[in-house]
């Protein structure tokens, strides 16, 4: 029997009119990130194009870790262009697509889940559904102005792990769902939500941090926040500032931090 996948066809219809252009579709690869990433190395403008692939072989996930992709999941990498004056910006990218796979998992799983802050999905008790690695390229400007490049935003969406195949923090949208889970509608609603976040990104970021409070379950969360060099602190996340960064009340005072693991202890109130 095959590997489903979505379809190519019905998922450029339903993308017409967005920044997505070229919509590939395959079964099975090594990472769709890593393809991307290739392409644009060798010269290849992949602006606008978006890879999927149903099962990764070789899947990446952030500081270097294995992402778990078997048969029939969704494994989706976009390309974006990146102005000159966006590169400061970078960090956002991740988290304005934590915000579209969100709501567009919220929306076909038809409940509530958590925005664990930087862009974990979470279904409360049950797990963590989608991940997402962010990388970037820069290309030089023809004219020796400032370069500008390429980010390839890779997302992996969980439609339904079989026992087994991957950490047992991990949850399926499929878990949430009653019924058949069509991997098409998920990455539809996805790719379309993100493409509309993007145009408010790099020009409308503190519109972009106003949703993101909104939506984050870390914010007002007493959290654990390991940051880089395996320095922990225990606090309260009392803010997601403009810069995407988060601003945690801990034993020590304040500190504000843009890259680091977040456990969520108890709930905001
Ligand atoms: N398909 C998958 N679904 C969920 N998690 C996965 C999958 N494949 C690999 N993982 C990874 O397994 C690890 C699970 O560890 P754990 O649940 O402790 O997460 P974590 O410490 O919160 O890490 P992270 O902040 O990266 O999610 C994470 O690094 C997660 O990204
Ligand atoms: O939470 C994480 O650690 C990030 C996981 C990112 C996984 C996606 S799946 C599509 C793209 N291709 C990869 O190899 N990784 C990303």
């Amino acid at each position: 029997m095959g590997i489903d996948v979505p379809d190519q066809h019905t998922l450029a219809t339903a993308l017409t009119g967005t920044r997505w252009t070229r919509i590939e579709v395959v079964a099975e690869t090594g990472s769709t990130n890593a393809d991307l990433l290739g392409r644009i190395d060798a010269g290849e403008t992949v602006d606008g194009t978006v890879l999927i692939s149903a099962k990764q072989t070789s899947g990446r996930g952030r500081h270097a870790r294995v992402w778990e992709t078997p048969a029939g999941q969704l494994a989706v990498s976009a390309a974006v262009r990146v102005r000159p004056d966006a590169i400061v910006h970078l960090g956002w990218l991740s988290l304005l697509t934590g915000l579209a796979v969100h709501d567009a998992v919220s929306e076909v799983a038809g409940t509530a889940l958590e925005l664990k802050w930087p862009n974990d999905v979470l279904a409360p008790g049950r797990g963590k559904l989608a991940g997402i690695l962010s990388e970037f390229r820069l290309i030089a400007a023809p004219d020796g102005g400032p370069a500008g490049g390429v980010a390839v935003i890779g997302t992996g969406l969980n439609i339904d792990l079989p026992a087994g195949t991957a950490p047992n923090t991990a949850a399926s949208i499929g878990d949430l769902v009653d019924g058949a889970l069509d991997q098409t509608t998920v990455a539809a609603a996805y790719l379309r939500g993100l493409s509309e976040r993007l145009d408010a990104w790099p020009d409308r970021i503190a519109e972009l941090a106003e949703t993101y409070r909104e939506v984050s379950a870390t914010l007002g969360s007493r959290v654990r926040l390991l940051l880089p060099g395996d320095v922990e602190v225990i606090g309260d996340a009392v803010d997601i500032d403009d810069e995407g960064r988060i601003v945690v009340d801990g034993p020590e005072g304040r500190i504000t931090a843009s890259a680091g693991d977040v456990t969520h202890l108890r709930p905001a109130t």
